[in-house]
């Protein structure tokens, strides 16, 4: 399997003083689903960030896809964003707009600016955007007003908007984190099987220990800036888990730990 984003001795330092990451490598291949977990502060979100260069970074490289998206600039950068989906906590929609053109704006990054301005999608693109509402059960609600949804289809249209990108890699910022126990489970289960379908690799900022153990190919404990633990959730202990949170897995709100379909 290919490679798609390596980090190699990543540091990140604000202009505050506060050093979030610290000398972090790892890489992460085609279709994988790697979970990032660690408690407050520990860097998951500046990771994420650096992936696509929402933050620089202060020291290292970032490669994605072959290239090294952390030196990167202007038409380059933007060529290289658009192998990279994103899906956010408060799902990022525009509200005004109907599903289907929150969908069609996945497009947006392939098309010159005045074509996105006017809307002006090609007839494929409605097509494969619809066939994609239809898999994620929301086709009867493509002219609707995104907001109108409930939070799990708002998601839903998210995951729809960002696989749209066609992305080699989809980032998750805590995917879950507004949703109630049954829409999350929805919302999970989709984002494994569409983008196991598509060998799209998943990166996934998650508060919830269970739901990462019971999704992820392989996981990423972050500590205060440092990777704990990279490896498959099996291997995932009692210890190891004291050692990323600094508190026992007793005093952490787990939930249940059935394994996922
Ligand atoms: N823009 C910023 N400027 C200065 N410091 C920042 C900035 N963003 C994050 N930090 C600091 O960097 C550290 C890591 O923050 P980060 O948001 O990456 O952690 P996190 O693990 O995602 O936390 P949470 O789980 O609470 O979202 C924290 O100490 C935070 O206060």
């Amino acid at each position: 399997m290919k490679t798609i984003l390596k980090f190699d001795g990543v540091s990140k330092i604000y202009s505050n003083g506060v050093h979030a990451l610290k000398n972090v490598s790892f890489e992460i291949k085609e279709g994988e689903f790697v979970s990032i977990i660690g408690p407050s502060g520990s860097g998951k979100s500046t990771l994420l960030r650096a992936v696509n260069q929402l933050i620089t970074i202060s020291e290292g490289k970032i490669i994605l896809d072959d290239e090294e998206i952390s030196k990167q600039k202007g038409k380059d950068l933007r060529n290289q964003r658009r192998k990279v989906g994103m899906i956010f906590q408060n799902y990022n929609l525009v509200y005004s707009l109907s599903v289907l053109q929150n969908v069609l704006h996945g497009r947006l990054g392939y098309m010159s600016g005045l074509n996105g301005i006017l809307g002006r999608y090609k007839e494929e693109d409605k097509i494969e955007a619809l066939n994609l509402l239809n898999e994620l059960g929301l086709k009867d609600f493509a002219y609707n007003r995104a907001a109108d949804l409930s939070g799990g289809q708002k998601q839903r249209v998210g995951i729809a908007r960002a696989i749209m990108q066609n992305p080699k890699i989809l980032l998750c910022d805590e995917p879950i984190a507004s949703l109630d126990p049954s829409s999350a489970k929805t919302i999970m289960d989709l984002l494994k099987s569409m983008t196991a379908k598509r060998n799209i690799a998943c990166l996934v900022n998650l508060h919830q220990l269970d739901v990462a153990v019971n999704y992820s190919t392989r996981i990423i404990g972050l500590s205060k800036g440092q990777i704990m633990f990279n490896d498959s959730p099996e291997n995932l202990n009692a210890a190891m888990i004291e050692k990323i949170y600094g508190t026992s897995r007793e005093n952490l709100m787990i939930g249940n730990t059935q394994n996922a379909s």
